[in-house]
């Protein structure tokens, strides 16, 4: 496969989509003219200019015709009205719930690609997990890499269970850290704090001393130095796992990987014939 010249962004106004056209533009990944976006109405709201000689249409089926790579980031359930033939062409799907085999049917190609970034794509820090059909070529894989490494980090994945488990772990992004944070924002008012303080320590918790976390500390090494202490966080991390926190956590994954199985998208247009 030669580098596809062209990339089109069906969905390409939404929160994926934009961050990730932004993503491809900002790294020169692809130039402005080579970027075609799609949304509902054929319009591009854009006061700063980000977009500037990006193209954007209506007609999903114009989309395809002018694109070698189609990128697909609607809602599951504007995917299952829509009727879309991307006529063989590579296809990266970020909808989460559509199977490769449900795409491969619904969307005319034996060539897709299921990717499940995060929201922290509109950072340009999301981890991408993705699971290709035995129908892509290596140099089209290594392609699909690189063009998730402009907007974070990436890794082939190799089963639907795997990238339904990621859907739940890594697609919800934000969701846990910003769970966490409510409960301990929530704790910290019905103990009296005035709600300015505690919104500061919280973040300064969730979202600054997090950061911590990472190449130069795991989080069991931090995990074991503050509870090295045998003071404050050891009671804190002990109680906490005491009281059920990792069970709490497995069962949340449960449900989200029951839900990121349950086929969020159900076509109720006829299927295309792959190719
Ligand atoms: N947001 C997240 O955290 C994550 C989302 N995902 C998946 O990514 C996908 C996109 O999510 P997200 O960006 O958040 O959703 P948004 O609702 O922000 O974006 C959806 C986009 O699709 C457009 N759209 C809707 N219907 C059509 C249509 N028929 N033709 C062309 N464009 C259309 C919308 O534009 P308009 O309404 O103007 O037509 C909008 O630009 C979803 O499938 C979701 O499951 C995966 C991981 C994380
Ligand atoms: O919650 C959702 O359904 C989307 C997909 C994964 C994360 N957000």
């Amino acid at each position: 496969m030669s580098e596809p010249s062209t990339i089109g962004i069906i969905g390409g106004t939404g929160w994926l989509g934009r961050s990730l056209a932004l993503a491809l533009l900002e790294t020169g990944f692809v130039l402005p003219e080579a970027l075609l976006l799609s949304n509902r109405s054929g319009t591009l709201d854009d006061p700063q200019g980000s977009l500037a000689g990006v193209g954007i249409t209506a007609d999903n089926q114009e989309l395809v015709a002018r694109s070698e790579l189609v990128i697909l980031s609607v809602r599951p359930q504007d995917l299952s009205s829509m009727a879309l033939d991307v006529q063989g062409k590579l296809l990266v799907s970020l909808v989460a719930g559509a199977s490769l085999a449900d795409l491969q049917a619904h969307c005319a190609s034996q060539r897709v690609i299921r990717a499940m970034p995060n929201a922290a794509l509109d950072i340009r820090q999301s981890y991408t997990p993705w699971l290709a059909s035995a129908q892509v070529e290596a140099p089209a894989k290594a392609y699909v890499q690189r063009l998730f490494e402009t907007c974070g980090a990436a890794d082939e994945v190799f089963s639907e269970a795997q990238l339904n488990y990621l859907t739940a772990l890594s697609g919800t992004g934000p969701s846990y850290p910003a769970l966490l944070a409510r409960a301990l924002f929530r704790d910290a008012l019905a103990r009296g704090l005035p709600e300015g303080v505690a919104r500061r320590a919280v973040i300064g918790v969730v979202v600054q001393a997090s950061q911590l976390i990472g190449e130069r500390h795991g989080f069991e090494a931090l995990l074991q130095r503050l509870s090295e202490y045998r003071g404050v966080s050891a009671a804190a991390i002990e109680a906490m796992a005491e009281a059920g926190f990792e069970a709490s956590v497995g069962a949340g994954l449960d449900r989200a990987m029951e839900v990121a199985q349950s086929r969020l998208f159900e076509p109720v247009v006829a299927p295309q014939k792959p190719r």
